[in-house]
C-alpha cells in the first residue's frame, strides 16, 4: 500500500519504519523543516527516536500535500491538540476512498472531541465509514526494537478493521479488531491522566499499594465516563483500557508518568514541561477530561486532584489526603 504518516514524533516515526518494514511505500510528514532535511540521509529522527535505525525504503517530505496524495492510506499521529489543524491541512489532498487511521491519544480542549469527533467535525460524517483508530499498550521505543507488542484497532466498519488490522500486523506487532471507537479511544487518552497520578505517587515515595489502588479506582473513573460517553463496559478491560493504562502507569518509559514523577517530587509543572522536547498528552487531557466528566455528571475524582494538581498548584500531598479522605463508599 501507499501510506503516508502524518506526525514524526516518537510514535510517528515508529510506526512509519514499522509500516515501511511490512513492505508498504511510506512518506513520513516531517513538522520540523530541519528534521526532515536531515533524515533522508541519517535515516535516524535524533530528535523524537534517537538511536534507531530507519527503514531504507521510508522517505519523508516537510510538505503534507506530499506525503498526502496517492496514500491509500493516511496515519495521524500528530499529539492530539494539533490533530485538527494537520488534518485540515491534508484534507485538500485526501483521495475519497483513502482510509484515515488516527494513533494520537487525548482530547481536544474547549471541544471536548475525541479524535474521532474531530475528524467528523473537520469532514464530515462519511470520513467515519473509512476511518480506524489505533490504541493499545505500545511504548514507540519497544516497538522500534521489535519486542511483541499487542494493540487494538477500532473501525465503525469491520472491513475497515480488517483492512487495517492485515496493514499494520508484523511478527512482532499483533493488532486486535474492536468496532467501539469511543471505548478505545477515550481508554487511550484517559489512561494518560491516571498515569500522571500514578508518577506523583511514586514521586511522593508511596508504593506498591498506591499504585494498585489508583490503577483499579483509576479504570473505575475511566470506565464510568467511558459509559456514560456510549462506550462499551469490555473495551475497558481489553489493550486500549486496562492494558494501556497497567503499562503507562507502570513503565519508566511514560512520558506521563515521568511528569506525574516530577510533580510528586516537588516540581513547578512550567520548569517540567520547558525542559521536554516530547509530549505528555495527559496534561491537557486532564483539562477536557475534567470539564467532560462534570459535563456527562460523572465523579470523576482522581482527574479532579490531578486537575488541582496541575492548574491550581495544590501540593502533591494534599491531593493524596482529600483522595483518601472523600466519604466512605462500597466498591
Ligand atoms: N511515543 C509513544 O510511545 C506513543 C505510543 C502510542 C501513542 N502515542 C501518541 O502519539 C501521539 C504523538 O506522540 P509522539 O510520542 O509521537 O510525539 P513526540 O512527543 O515524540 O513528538 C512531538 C511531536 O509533535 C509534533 N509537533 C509539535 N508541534 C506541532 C505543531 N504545531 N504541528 C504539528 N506537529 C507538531 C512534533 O513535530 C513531533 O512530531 C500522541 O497523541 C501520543 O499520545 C505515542
Ligand atoms: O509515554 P506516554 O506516557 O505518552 O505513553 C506512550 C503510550 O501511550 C503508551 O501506550
Amino acid at each position: 500500500m501507499k501510506i503516508g504518516v502524518l506526525g514524526a514524533g516518537s510514535w510517528g516515526t515508529t510506526l512509519a519504519h514499522l509500516l515501511a518494514g511490512v513492505g508498504h511505500q511510506v512518506c513520513l510528514w516531517v513538522y520540523e523543516k530541519d528534521l526532515a532535511e536531515r533524515l533522508p540521509a541519517r535515516r535516524e529522527n535524533d530528535l523524537y527516536l534517537p538511536g534507531v535505525q530507519l527503514a531504507e525504503t521510508l522517505s519523508y517530505s516537510n510538505d503534507i500535500g506530499t506525503a498526502t496524495a496517492d496514500a491509500e492510506l493516511l496515519l495521524l499521529v500528530p499529539p492530539s491538540q494539533v490533530l485538527r489543524r494537520v488534518f485540515t491541512a491534508a484534507l485538500p489532498y485526501l483521495s475519497p476512498r483513502s482510509l484515515v487511521v488516527s494513533a494520537s491519544k487525548g482530547i481536544e480542549n474547549d471541544s471536548l472531541q475525541l479524535m474521532s469527533e474531530v475528524l467528523e467535525d473537520v469532514a464530515g460524517t462519511e470520513i467515519l465509514q473509512r476511518s480506524a483508530f489505533l490504541s493499545g499498550p505500545s511504548f514507540a521505543r519497544e516497538v522500534a526494537a521489535e519486542m511483541p507488542t499487542a494493540v487494538a484497532v477500532a473501525a465503525l466498519d469491520d472491513a475497515v478493521a480488517g483492512q487495517v488490522q492485515a496493514a499494520f500486523s508484523s511478527d512482532a506487532f499483533r493488532v486486535y479488531t474492536n468496532n467501539d471507537i469511543v471505548g478505545v479511544e477515550l481508554g487511550g487518552a484517559l489512561k494518560n491522566v491516571i498515569a500522571l497520578a500514578a508518577g506523583v505517587s511514586d514521586g511522593l515515595g508511596f508504593g506498591h499499594n498506591t499504585r494498585a489502588a489508583l490503577i483499579t479506582r483509576g479504570l473505575a473513573e475511566i470506565t464510568r465516563i467511558g459509559l456514560a460517553k456510549g462506550a462499551v463496559q469490555s473495551t475497558f478491560s481489553g489493550l486500549a483500557g486496562m492494558g494501556d493504562l497497567v503499562l503507562t502507569c507502570t513503565g519508566d518509559l511514560s512520558r506521563n508518568r515521568t511528569v506525574g514523577m516530577e510533580l510528586g517530587r516537588g516540581r513547578s509543572l512550567d520548569d517540567i514541561l520547558s525542559g521536554m522536547q516530547m509530549v505528555a498528552e495527559g496534561v491537557k487531557t486532564t483539562l477536557s477530561a475534567r470539564q467532560l466528566a462534570q459535563k456527562l455528571g460523572i465523579d470523576a475524582p482522581i482527574v479532579e486532584q490531578m486537575y488541582q494538581i496541575l492548574y491550581q498548584d495544590k501540593s502533591a500531598r494534599q491531593a493524596v489526603i482529600d483522595l483518601m479522605q472523600r466519604d466512605l463508599k462500597a466498591e
